[in-house]
């Protein structure tokens, strides 16, 4: 028996017209998938504070917490950000959007992030990020007039590579991770959707973003509130313990990044620009230019919370992780304009002070116990 969807009707429609409406001159209508994500509710609320029409879609996943997705929800709710509830993968609820109100922008950040966990469910990479990348293009080149698509690819598409900082000509052929081939996948298949369909794609290799709402599976954060329980954290180590090391970047840039994309998406200067009438296909590095030591990491956290960390060093599991990721993002710099501006301290310091807050509320103290066996 079919069962309706959980979305339609007079009043959901209005509200979705109401929230996509642009409120500036020259101002874009833009679709955020994975809105009550970390990335996703920022980009939003940027979008939106700039007076562009923002419609979010997420299907509020338990990968983590879901209480976290609803209270990034709740501020884009009074915002005048409405997150339509589904999934990508509902191709009869994203031809509703595009019927109900004329996108010009997917910024399409929904997916199964995290490296280590596709070890327990490789079928939720698949879903989102590979038949779910799908049904977004798909929905994409039916529309008519066509959006732009911004999408998120990651720094993990570099996998073994050895040779940093990483650019993006530098072979991508080597994945680490089952996470890292479904984003070099949806670089490709991003690729056909430019080729055959003529859409303008635009890639972001985001490098291990941070910053506060951000995400429970993230080393940075369970740290954290596993340095204010007292409990050990691992700090993992490569061979002949070789520091392992990321390219840390603060969600603000990030955000930038994305805004810049948007922007730019529908030039056809630069890389990939349109050649002989086609569209842009282009994929950009947005991290920080400086790599800092996960060690050195739990050093400045320590020095933060005010509390010593219990440290156990261990040697990297074969996970799916890499040792070390560094972005060479000359090419996002003269293009989009992007430039960061946040060392990790400052922005760790960000991200503690929204931590203490959050966490300081006694429902959200549960939540935080539920989550750790997430990350553990
Ligand atoms: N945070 C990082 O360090 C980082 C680095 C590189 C790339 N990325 C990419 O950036 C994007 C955003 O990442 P994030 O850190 O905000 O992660 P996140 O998990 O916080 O956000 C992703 C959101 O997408 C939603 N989602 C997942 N599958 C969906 C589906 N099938 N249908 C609808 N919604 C779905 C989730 O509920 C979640 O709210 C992802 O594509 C991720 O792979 C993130
Ligand atoms: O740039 C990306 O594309 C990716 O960024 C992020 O992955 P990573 O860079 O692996 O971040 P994260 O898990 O926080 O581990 C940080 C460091 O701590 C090390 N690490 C981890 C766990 C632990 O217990 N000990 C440890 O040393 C670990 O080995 C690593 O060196 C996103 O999660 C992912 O969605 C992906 O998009």
């Amino acid at each position: 028996m079919s069962t309706s969807p959980s979305w339609g009707g007079p009043a959901w429609e209005k509200r979705v017209r109401s929230s996509a409406r642009v409120r500036r001159a020259s101002g874009k209508s833009v679709l955020v998938t994975g809105a009550a994500g970390f990335v996703g509710m920022h980009v939003a609320a940027a979008l939106k504070r700039r007076g562009d029409g923002v419609l979010g879609l997420d299907n509020y996943n338990a990968y983590y917490d879901p209480d976290l997705k609803r209270a990034r929800q709740a501020l884009l709710d009074r915002a005048g950000v409405f997150i339509v509830e589904g999934d990508i993968n509902d191709a009869a609820l994203l031809r509703k959007l595009f019927d109900v109100v004329p996108i010009s922008h997917v910024v399409h950040l929904a997916a199964q992030a995290g490296v280590r966990h596709a070890l327990t469910d490789p079928g939720s990479y698949i879903h989102s990020n590979v038949a779910g990348l799908v049904a977004v293009l798909e929905a994409a080149k039916a529309a008519d007039p066509q959006p732009a698509v911004v999408w998120a690819s990651s720094s993990s598409v570099y996998g073994l590579n050895s040779k940093v900082p990483f650019s993006e000509a530098d072979r991508t052929d080597r994945p680490a991770s089952l996470y890292a081939a479904t984003k070099k996948a949806g670089e490709e298949i991003a690729h056909v959707y430019n080729n055959i369909y003529g859409l303008s794609i635009t890639g972001l290799r985001f490098f291990t973003v941070y910053g506060p709402w951000g995400r429970p599976d993230m080393a940075y954060f369970f740290f954290t509130r596993d340095i204010l329980r007292g409990k050990p954290v691992s700090i993992f180590e490569g061979p002949d313990h070789a520091t392992v090391a990321r390219d840390f970047t603060y969600i603000d840039d990030i955000v930038r990044g994305c805004v810049a994309a948007v922007d730019h998406a529908g030039k056809s200067t630069g890389s990939g620009g349109k050649k002989h009438g086609q569209a842009p296909f282009r994929i950009y590095n947005l991290g920080n230019t400086s790599p800092v030591s996960v060690s050195d990491l739990v050093s400045i956290l320590e020095q933060l919370l005010k509390v010593k960390a219990v440290k156990k060093f261990v040697k990297m599991p074969r996970n799916g992780d890499v040792q070390f990721t560094h972005a060479n993002i000359t090419l996002a710099e003269k293009e989009l304009g992007y430039h960061p501006t946040t060392s990790l301290h400052s922005g760790l310091k960000k991200f503690v002070r929204w931590y203490l807050e959050y966490y300081s509320t006694s429902l959200s103290k549960q939540a935080s116990e539920e989550d750790r066996s997430i990350s553990s």
